[in-house]
């Protein structure tokens, strides 16, 4: 399989502090990615260069042989890589109905244009967008609190309500950040199974940043270790979990 995400010899420091050394990873198309690493390691810093949020100082990024070094992450969005985002103080004011409907960026709606000279393609557009996000609510189990002010809902709620963002779009491939963090087990599970259902039936490529090694363990396939800025190892999890460098270089320290 191809890689949808190709990472080239990726430098990056914050002033004397090298983060990234020469990092080069690839996400193949239609894969869930673990990326784990002791605390420190760069992975949200390689996370946030790949989403378009941080400038890298030397290095590519390729997005399905396109390169994209260094583009910010509107442009990111358009062509279908996305991360997963805390829902906004503002949005907690809106219904989870509500958040969903705000996602498409072709909204015509949003156009003074469109709204003055093509009311009937608004109305149109707003019934097709509210209806994919009834589809939505109902795939990520949330259609009981789709009227709930989306700052009520529980943390584990919050996050179903956050990967249903990224279906809004046609998302190729999703960046997840510690969803599972603060989630409790029962929607962890619901979450789990949204994330490989959204893999398996509509083709989402997955790179998942995670602590949590049993979401990992059940989730994903490769693994990719990252540690002091580049890739210590690459594996399944079983090759991963019994490999003494990775057993190092989380415990060596407390040893
Ligand atoms: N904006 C920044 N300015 C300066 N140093 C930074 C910045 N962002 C991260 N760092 C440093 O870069 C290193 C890697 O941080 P990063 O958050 O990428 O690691 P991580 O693997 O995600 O860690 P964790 O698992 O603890 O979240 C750390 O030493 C951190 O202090």
């Amino acid at each position: 399989m191809a890689a949808i995400i190709d990472v080239q010899h990726v430098h990056k420091a914050f002033g004397g502090l090298k983060v990234i050394n020469d990092c080069s990873i690839q996400v193949e198309q239609g894969s869930i990615t673990g990326l784990i690493g002791p605390n420190g390691a760069g992975k949200s810093t390689l996370f946030n260069i790949i989403a378009g949020a941080l400038p890298l100082d030397s290095g590519h990024i390729l997005l399905d042989g396109e390169e994209i070094t260094n583009q910010p992450a509107n442009q990111l969005f358009h062509k279908g890589l996305l991360r997963t985002f805390q829902i906004a103080h503002e949005f907690s004011q809106m219904t989870a109905l509500e958040n969903l409907m705000m996602v498409p960026p072709a909204q015509a709606g949003e156009s003074l244009f469109n709204a003055w000279f093509k009311p009937s393609r608004v109305m149109l557009e707003e019934s097709e967008v509210r209806r994919r996000a009834l589809e939505v609510i109902d795939f990520i189990g949330l259609h009981p609190v789709r009227n709930e002010l989306a700052g009520n809902l529980s943390g584990g709620q919050k996050k179903l309500l956050e990967l249903g963002r990224t279906m809004m779009t046609d998302a190729r491939v999703v960046l997840l950040d510690e969803i599972a963090a603060g989630v409790n087990r029962t929607l962890l599970g619901d979450l789990v199974s949204n994330i490989e259902r959204l893999n398996r039936e509509m083709g989402y490529t997955f790179l998942v940043i995670e602590h949590d090694m049993d979401m990992i363990a059940r989730l994903c396939d490769p693994v990719i270790v990252l540690a002091q800025g580049s890739v210590m190892v690459e594996g399944s999890i079983e090759e991963i979990q019994n490999d003494p460098r990775v057993i190092e270089a989380y415990f060596g320290a407390a040893s």
